[in-house]
This record gives structure tokens, sequence and C-alpha cells, in this order.
């Protein structure tokens, strides 16, 4: 490790935002974002809420915290620091500034009340350490539309899809959005200017394809769905073989989401469909002719850390009885240490300290990764990472915890 001078951290003063997010984005390689994208993070960024490391006058580190709810199973929406804006410069790296700015924040999180902290990882390997766990997952694809068919529901020909400017229909798309949330584990009920996400649309992100387009879907009158996607026309040896790029696609109810979907199959001169951060039990895969053809790959995408363990499992639901007491390891969140019982089902629960004797030795890390109800607690025991102290007590938890629909973080931030 290297040695020398310790950076001073503080929070984020307004007047040192350019300098802090000069930091960020050459820790990201030094190409500066377009205008558009900068001027949103900056309206965005919660200054008293993010922390610099300074090395005199120049920034050195970054670390933001939105303060978001998030959805968790059985539909309560729980406040949870969203982290952000992470990066040390080249020139100080491996000297420890990152896990004081971890370990500032993680603090300041729990002094704020907020049992949850969620960030989308650069790379995954570096929040582990500091009990974060990969909580959710997305799906990416590269659909052959050219061969692969869809069979879709009853009721899709019911569902009416037009074209609008995504400008134009921001409001409807937002409320369908809001809408979804409470039913996905995972979801980030949207703070004000967040909207403003949708529309990112800079010259730089299209290679080559066309600026983002829209289709809306109505059933009976009222917006039920919507799609934002972009095409990007290609000629191969048979002709034409365009692809479609979806941006994000929401729907309130099965017909209307089959409908976008056969949609985006379907656009004349294309041939493939790419999608990423899809959820991994979305629909589609099930009405596809051919899933080999559609090309998928698994990826994590939510990163979880329960800031309050207690706070955070009485938070949500469990779809079976739960009575377990947990023997929790948590090295750099030291008041999570010790033995905590839950109990609990569908309608609510309750947790808190016990000195009972345990049923299942973890650390906060395998917690926060069962926490959505996306990773299952019996397969993190089979891994190793979960010891069972009271035959059952495991498949229990297992299916206490487990959420009949698959956690999602649609977008990063
Ligand atoms: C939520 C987000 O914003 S994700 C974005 C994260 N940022 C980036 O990826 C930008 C590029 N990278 C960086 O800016 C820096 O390398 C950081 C922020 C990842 C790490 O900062 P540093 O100050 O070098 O980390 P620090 O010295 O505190 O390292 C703490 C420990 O984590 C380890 N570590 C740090 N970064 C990594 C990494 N990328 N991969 C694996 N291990 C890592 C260190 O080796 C060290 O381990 P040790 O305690 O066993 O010695």
């Amino acid at each position: 490790m290297a040695t020398g001078h310790t950076a001073e951290l503080r929070v984020l003063r307004p007047e040192d935002w350019d300098k802090w997010y000069g930091n960020l984005i050459r820790a990201f390689s030094g190409v500066p974002e377009p205008d558009e994208e900068r001027e949103l993070w900056d309206s965005l960024t919660e200054h008293d809420r993010s922390l610099g490391a300074w090395d005199g006058d120049e920034c050195v580190g970054t670390a933001g915290a939105f303060s978001f709810r998030v959805t968790v199973p059985g539909g309560a929406s729980v406040p949870a620091a969203g982290v952000t804006g992470v990066s040390v410069a080249a020139t100080h790296r491996r000297r420890g500034i990152l896990t004081s700015m971890m370990r500032r924040q993680l603090d300041d999180v729990r002094s704020w009340g907020e049992p949850l902290a969620v960030l989308t990882a650069s790379e995954p390997e570096i929040y582990g350490r500091f009990g974060y766990g990969a909580a959710s997952f997305q799906l990416g694809a590269e659909i052959d539309t050219g061969r692969v068919r869809l069979a879709v529901p009853p009721g899709t020909d019911d569902v009416r899809l037009r074209y609008a400017a995504p400008a134009d229909v921001l409001e409807a798309c937002e409320a369908v959005y809001a809408h979804v949330v409470p039913r996905r584990p995972g979801m980030l009920a949207r703070r004000p200017g967040w909207e403003r996400l949708g529309l990112l649309d800079p010259e730089s992100a299209r290679e080559g394809a066309s600026p983002l387009q829209c289709v809306v879907a109505s059933r009976d009158g009222g917006t039920t769905g919507f799609a934002r996607f972009r095409v990007r026309l290609g000629w191969g040896p048979a002709g034409h073989d365009g692809t479609v790029i979806l941006k994000d696609l929401y729907a309130l109810d099965p017909a209307t989401e089959a409908a976008l979907w056969r949609f985006l199959f379907g656009i004349d001169l294309t041939t493939t469909l790419v999608v990423n951060g899809r959820p991994v039990d979305e629909a589609w895969q099930y009405q596809v002719s051919d899933i080999r053809r559609c090309r998928m790959r698994l990826r994590d995408q939510g990163h979880v850390r329960l800031v309050d363990v207690g706070a955070a499992l009485q938070a949500r639901t469990y779809q079976a009885p739960v009575d377990v007491v947990f023997e929790v390891e948590d090295a750099f969140c030291p008041w999570n240490a010790g033995r905590w019982r839950l109990s609990g089902d569908a309608k609510g629960a309750s947790c808190a300290r016990t000195s009972d004797a345990a049923d299942l030795a973890l650390s906060a890390r395998e917690l926060a990764e069962a926490y959505l109800g996306g990773v299952s607690l019996a397969a993190l025991g089979a891994a190793g990472r979960v010891r069972e102290l009271r035959q059952g007590a495991l498949a229990e938890a297992s299916v206490g915890f487990a959420s009949t629909v698959a956690p999602w973080l649609p977008h990063g931030f």
C-alpha cells in the first residue's frame, strides 16, 4: 500500500462541485460526459449527502448518497441511501481513501435513520468488503427477431399502440412507472427531477442509431405502458438487417406487455432486438419460439447493504411464516453484529435482539443478498456461506425470504 499524507474528508460544498465531478469523470477515463448528462447530474446531486476527499485544494475522492426509497418484498417503500459517484484519483489509489469514505458514509446513513444502502457497482469486487451483496440481477438478450416468434396472451389485440415524442408523454409514462414500483422489490420511487433520466438522449449514446423513439400503449382510453427505444438500420448479404435497441419498457398488465414486445419484435427492416437490464423473470422469455436464439445473459445489478439489520428485516414481509434466530457477523458495521430473532409472515414482521440460541449463522452480506427475495438462503448455505445450527431453519428461512416477483433495479445512478 502506498503511504504519504492522508486526504481530508468533508461534505461537498456546492461551489466545489466542478472539481468533485472532475475527479469522478477522470476516474472513469476522463472522457467528458455530454452536456445534457453533466447538467442532469449537477441538478440531482444532493450536496449535503456527498463527500469529497481533498489533498490540499485538489479533489482526490468522491462519494454521494441519494435519498431514495426502495420497494421491499411485501410492497413497502423503505428509505435507502443510493450510493453513487464513487471515485478515487489514480494518483491516490490503494491507500485507504475509499475505505475512509465508506466508513463515514455508512455512519452517516445510519445517523439519517435509513436502514438500507443500494448501489450499482462498476466492479462487484469493490463492495463486498463493506457488507454489500448483489441482491438483484438483470437479463440481457440479443434476440434474432428474424426467426424467433412470440406467442402472446389473450387480450393483446385490444391494446392500442401509438408513436409519441418522448417528452410529450413523459407525465403519462411516469404514472405507469409509479404504478409498477410497488410491485417489484428493488425498484426505486422517483424523486422530483429523476424523470429526466428517461429522456436522456445524447448523440454520443446513439452509435449510429436513431434518436429515442417512444410508443405508448393504451386500453380503454388509459395509458397502460410504454417502450422507449432506438433503431439502427443495417444491410447484410440477405438485405436489410437492422437492430432495435430497447432503452426501457414498463407495462401495467400482461396484455400491454405482450403488445409492446410484439411491436418491438416486428419493426420492419430489423432482424435483431437488443435488450439490457431487464427483470430476470420477464414474461417474453416464456413466450418465444426459440429461447436459444435470444442469446440471453445474466448480470448483477442492485447491490444492497443492510445498514440497520433489525429495521431492514422488519420492514419487509415473508411469503411463509418464519421464526428464526440469526447470528450475524458484521465487521464493518459492528452495531449489527449479534443475535436477532426474526418472526414474520405475509402480513408483517418483527425483528429484535435476543439471547436465544442461534438457528442460522451468516454475515450481513449474505442477509443483504437474500434480502430482496431474489437470492436463496439455501443456495448461499450450499455455497458454505450460511451455517445451519438448527435443522430445518435454513429451509424455513429460504421459503419465507423468497419473492414471487424477481427483484429488479431498472437503471443505474
Ligand atoms: C457506486 C459507484 O459509484 S461504483 C464506481 C466505483 N468507482 C470506480 O470504479 C472508478 C475507478 N476506481 C476508483 O476510483 C478506485 O480504484 C476505487 C474507488 C474503486 C478504490 O479506491 P481506493 O481508495 O483505491 O480503495 P482503498 O484503498 O480504500 O481499498 C480498500 C480495499 O479494497 C480493495 N480494492 C479497491 N478497489 C478495488 C477494485 N477495483 N477491485 C478489487 N479490490 C479493490 C483494495 O485492494 C483494498 O484492499 P485491502 O484492504 O485488502 O488492502
